[in-house]
């Protein structure tokens, strides 16, 4: 349903239609075959990481791989070896995710979901350094920007948060990427009004600067 503002509301339709995809998009990132996977993650991750030394980034948030997930890894690699600075999410209580930052792998510790995150004492809830860019993984992207998680809205809200941060402090907020497969870009996500738009994608393919949604 089309909302007044031109946002998505929250609907029944609207979650239904996420749920749905969520299964096909989580089976078909599932049937990509392990060696494919891996060569396209460090495709993408080369594409990332030319154009944010050439963009000059010295801060960023990635994520530990979990599943079929894009691996981020060769790309955290270089970050560490270029002394930037580097944030991983860590799950906290309350639904919220928390920035900590990480300097080398041996740091991280298995987290409630089992996903390698910096040890809590080295997060922080707000307030924290702000990173000039988060590589988002997802289930699906859209072009325009549209982004499907495992449904827990843990980077919708992390997004909100920096967003609120970078305009109460005066910065820009953070450039958002969704990295992933291209196999994982779809015509159309479902969204609604909580949801945070990717302004670019990056895949094996090449990077997509998002239009956003009218
Ligand atoms: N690599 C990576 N790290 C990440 C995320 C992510 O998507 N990828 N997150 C992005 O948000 C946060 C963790 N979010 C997660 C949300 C749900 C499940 C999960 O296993 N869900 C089960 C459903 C069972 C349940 O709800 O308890 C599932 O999908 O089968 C895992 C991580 C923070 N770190
Ligand atoms: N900024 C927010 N504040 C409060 N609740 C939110 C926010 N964003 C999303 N939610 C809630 O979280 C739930 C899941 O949201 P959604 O389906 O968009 O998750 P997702 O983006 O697929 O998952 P994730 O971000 O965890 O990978 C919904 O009930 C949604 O209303």
């Amino acid at each position: 349903m089309d909302m007044p503002g031109g946002e998505w509301n929250r609907t029944g339709e609207t979650t239904e239609a996420k749920a749905a995809l969520r299964r096909l998009a989580a089976s078909r990132r599932d049937a990509l075959e392990g060696p494919l996977r891996e060569r396209w993650s460090r495709e993408a991750c080369g594409l990332a990481w030319a154009w944010m030394t050439e963009a000059g980034y010295a801060s960023l948030m990635a994520y530990a791989a979990i599943r079929s997930e894009l691996d981020a890894g060769s790309l955290l690699d270089q970050a560490w070896s270029a002394s930037m600075e580097v944030f991983l999410p860590r799950v906290a209580a309350g639904g919220l995710l928390e920035t900590g930052r990480v300097q080398s792998r041996s740091e991280l510790v298995p987290g409630v979901f089992g996903i390698p995150e910096p040890a809590p004492a080295a997060c922080r809830a707000s307030g924290g350094a702000l990173p000039e860019l988060v590589l988002v993984p997802g289930l699906a992207f859209d072009e325009s920007g549209g982004r499907l998680g495992y449904g827990r809205g843990y980077y919708d809200r992390l997004l909100t948060r920096l967003e609120e941060e970078a305009a109460g402090s005066g910065r820009q907020r953070p450039v958002r990427a969704g990295l992933c497969f291209s196999a994982q870009v779809v015509p159309e996500v479902p969204v609604d009004g909580k949801d945070r738009f990717m302004d670019m994608l990056i895949t094996e393919k090449g990077i997509t600067i998002c239009k956003g949604r009218a």
